[in-house]
């Protein structure tokens, strides 16, 4: 069912950015340089995309991500690196929750990728291992656009939150012994940008068997896109989208500052007391 948040405690939020946001910036050697932002976009994605409309289960609140069962799904496969990463910052701020940490870290990744300002707020309460929801509910990266457009329909979005929130696939990599997908990452991977609909849109695309026997889409640039990042330009409706997007890099990142919000809080109803918090980056605090 959907859980209410608890009331919003007297404690330093921007710290526990800071926190996050300074260790990003010095450990930047991770993953070939590209840094720990996309992981801990993906953790925060994949702790919050369990949940189901239908029945309200899953979803962000009870930070369930720690425990094996779902840490174990294979579909997270290589978050270990963001779990790893978010441990100190858990021991430094231990009164924090395990789902309010995995989201405001993907909150601070995308912030300090300059990307859109994210509104947060403050809540959730650890679940016990009880109610961890069942693998098998993050999606299959080998479907074209009906599965896509009836798995984001399970988590609540419209065809416009879903190509803005699969937006994010301008960041990071993908990796054989995670996904068996690999690819060279874009030029600026750990950058926020709306590269992803320039590239689905203007590149040539081949679609190959990969060395894991996977079929993935490659470009003579060397860059990929997943079968599932292909249906956004398959699909006529979802392709106006991609369009726009490509155009204007100012309606994505406001529609995707939604989509991200509405995500890392569906199935859970905030006090009104709960503000939603807009932090500065390191840039903004010259820090
Ligand atoms: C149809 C929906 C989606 C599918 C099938 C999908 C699938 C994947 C796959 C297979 C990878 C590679 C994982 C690896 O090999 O390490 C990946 C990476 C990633 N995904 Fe998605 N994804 C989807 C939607 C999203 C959404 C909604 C977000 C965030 C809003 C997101 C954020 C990311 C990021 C940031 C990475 C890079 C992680 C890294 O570099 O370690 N994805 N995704
Ligand atoms: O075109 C790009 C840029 C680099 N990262 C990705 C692209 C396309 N699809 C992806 C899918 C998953 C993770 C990263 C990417």
């Amino acid at each position: 069912g959907v859980h209410v948040a608890e009331k919003e405690a007297k404690r330093d939020y921007q710290e526990v950015y800071n926190a996050i946001a300074t260790k990003i910036r010095d450990e930047d050697e991770y993953d070939n340089y590209i840094g720990y932002g996309p992981v801990l976009v993906r953790l925060a994605w994949h702790s919050s995309g369990t949940f189901d409309r239908n029945d309200n289960s899953g979803g962000s609140f009870g930070g369930t991500y720690r425990f094996k069962k779902e840490m174990n799904d294979p579909s997270n496969k290589g978050l270990q690196n963001a779990f790893d990463f978010l441990r100190p910052i858990h021991e430094q701020f231990p009164w924090i929750s395990s789902g309010d940490l995995y989201t405001l870290g993907g909150v601070t990744a995308v912030q300090e990728m300059m990307g859109p300002k994210i509104p947060w707020r403050s809540g959730r309460v650890d679940q016990p291992e009880n109610t961890v929801p069942d693998n098998g509910r993050l999606p299959d990266a080998s479907q074209g656009a009906s599965y896509v457009r009836n798995l984001f329909d399970r988590l609540g979005f419209g065809d416009r939150e879903t190509v803005a929130l699969i937006g994010a696939h301008a960041l990071g990599k993908t990796h054989y012994e995670n996904s068996g997908y690999e690819g060279p990452w874009g030029p600026s991977p750990n950058v926020f940008t709306n590269d992803f609909f320039v590239n689905l849109l203007n590149a040539h695309w081949t679609l190959n068997t990969n060395k894991k026997g996977v079929k993935q889409w490659d470009n003579d640039q060397g860059h990929m896109m997943l079968p599932t990042d292909m249906a956004l330009v398959k699909d006529p409706k979802y392709r106006k989208l991609v369009e726009e997007y490509a155009k204007d890099q100012d309606v994505f990142f406001r529609d995707f500052s939604k989509a991200f919000a509405k995500l890392l809080e569906n199935n859970i109803k905030f006090p009104d007391q709960n503000k939603p918090h807009y932090f500065k980056t390191l840039d903004e605090q010259d820090l």
